[in-house]
């Protein structure tokens, strides 16, 4: 059995609606030598997963987890896979770790993925539910939070509260998002990643030093008792278009919402493309959820990260290199009720570069 293992590993929960800065935050909070022994589990909603590109660098603490919602579909691989991360640690096949964070997709309802850990006959004698910390688009937020209801449950449960993007969005946008995040949150500490002091240790370690067996805090047994009655955003009476709760597997992203990826093979152009995207989330930013990709640029060694959500297009970033031998520019999408082949015949017509692959969903 591997050295210095906590009878209990935190299984942290980073979680927060799409393109809210969870993977920035992950980065970031990584980077921080106190953050070391860190195992990581990223599950992204979509056809193929960039996010662990994006974290660069990788090593076999950090597992991509297959595609599709942790909330729904993939919870059984969840657990196989924190199984599996634990016999690796216990056979010292892996560096050992004291924590696992998991980064959700955007879409996943926090609630099923705690309850896993808590479920699992195995997982419950070897890891506890530790922190959950939900971050919030302070441009992007508040409509989030009136049109998709996951998004008000992630910020919920979450026992911290990161608002990123403060420093793009005015301090009125600000101030209202505050108000209605503090209406179905009233305690956990509201951080804001622009601040340059925002530390690791503040929003973990409290809760790594924490026993086994330490009464969960306010916020989650809040969120118990609130999602035990009635209250419009609990998991078992919550209802909206495009994410569904039958019997059996409850919650269910259901065909509105979708996912597909655009290849390119030939070097991109950057200015034509960046005019296509501002055009693209411009028109139909409402209902473009999500865009990221990797690019290879016309006269880049290297690819670019490029980031949109909803009618916000981030500055792209310049990535180190390759992560692997293709070369293809690769762009994913999630849309809300948007056809996919708009957007592929869009870009192809403004630059013919795209090329089309069959639809997934
Ligand atoms: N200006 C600014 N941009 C930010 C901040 N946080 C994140 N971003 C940008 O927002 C975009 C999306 O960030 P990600 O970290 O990929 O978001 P995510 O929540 O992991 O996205 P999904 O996994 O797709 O849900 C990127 O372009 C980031 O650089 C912030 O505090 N300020």
């Amino acid at each position: 059995m591997a050295d210095n293992v906590p009878a209990f590993t935190p299984v942290h929960l980073l979680t927060g609606f799409l393109g809210s800065g969870k993977t920035t935050l992950l980065r970031r909070l990584l980077s921080d030598p106190a953050m070391a022994r860190t195992a990581v589990l990223i599950n992204e909603f979509g056809e193929i997963g960039l996010d662990h590109h994006l974290l660069e660098p990788i090593d076999e603490t950090m597992v991509l987890l297959p595609s599709g919602c942790l909330c729904c579909t993939i919870r059984g691989e969840l657990a196989q896979a924190i199984r599996d991360i634990h016999a690796r640690r216990e056979r010292g096949d892996i560096p050992s770790f004291d924590r696992l964070v998991i980064e959700s997709t955007g879409l996943a309802d926090p609630f099923p993925i705690l309850s896993t850990i808590k479920a699992d006959p195995v997982l419950r004698h070897h890891f506890r539910p530790g922190t959950v910390i939900a971050t919030v688009d302070a441009v992007n937020g508040r409509f989030q939070l009136e049109t998709h209801v996951e998004s008000t449950r992630q910020a919920a449960i979450a026992d911290r509260l990161v608002l990123t993007k403060t420093d793009i969005a005015d301090e009125v946008t600000v101030a209202r998002l505050l108000d209605r995040l503090r209406r179905f949150n009233p305690d956990a500490p509201i951080l804001r990643a622009a601040d340059g002091d925002l530390d690791a240790p503040a929003l973990f370690h409290q809760d790594d030093l924490a026993s086994a067996g330490q009464p969960e805090r306010s916020t989650r047994a809040w969120f118990r008792q609130t999602f035990q009655s009635d209250d419009p955003v609990a998991p078992e009476t919550a209802s909206q278009p495009g994410h569904e709760h039958g019997s059996g597997d409850r919650t269910r992203h259901g065909e509105r919402i979708r996912s597909f990826v655009v290849t390119v093979d030939e070097p991109i152009d950057w200015t034509a493309f960046g005019i296509w995207l501002t055009m693209l989330l411009n028109r139909h930013g409402d209902r473009i959820l999500r865009v990221k990709g990797m690019l290879n640029l016309a006269g880049e060694i290297a690819p670019v990260a490029i980031h949109g959500v909803q009618h916000l297009v981030h500055p792209p970033v310049h990535m180190q290199a390759w992560p692997d031998d293709d070369r293809r520019s690769r762009i994913v999408f999630i849309v809300d009720d948007l056809d996919s082949s708009l957007i592929r015949r869009s870009l192809a017509a403004f630059n013919r570069l795209a090329v089309p692959l069959p639809q997934r969903s």
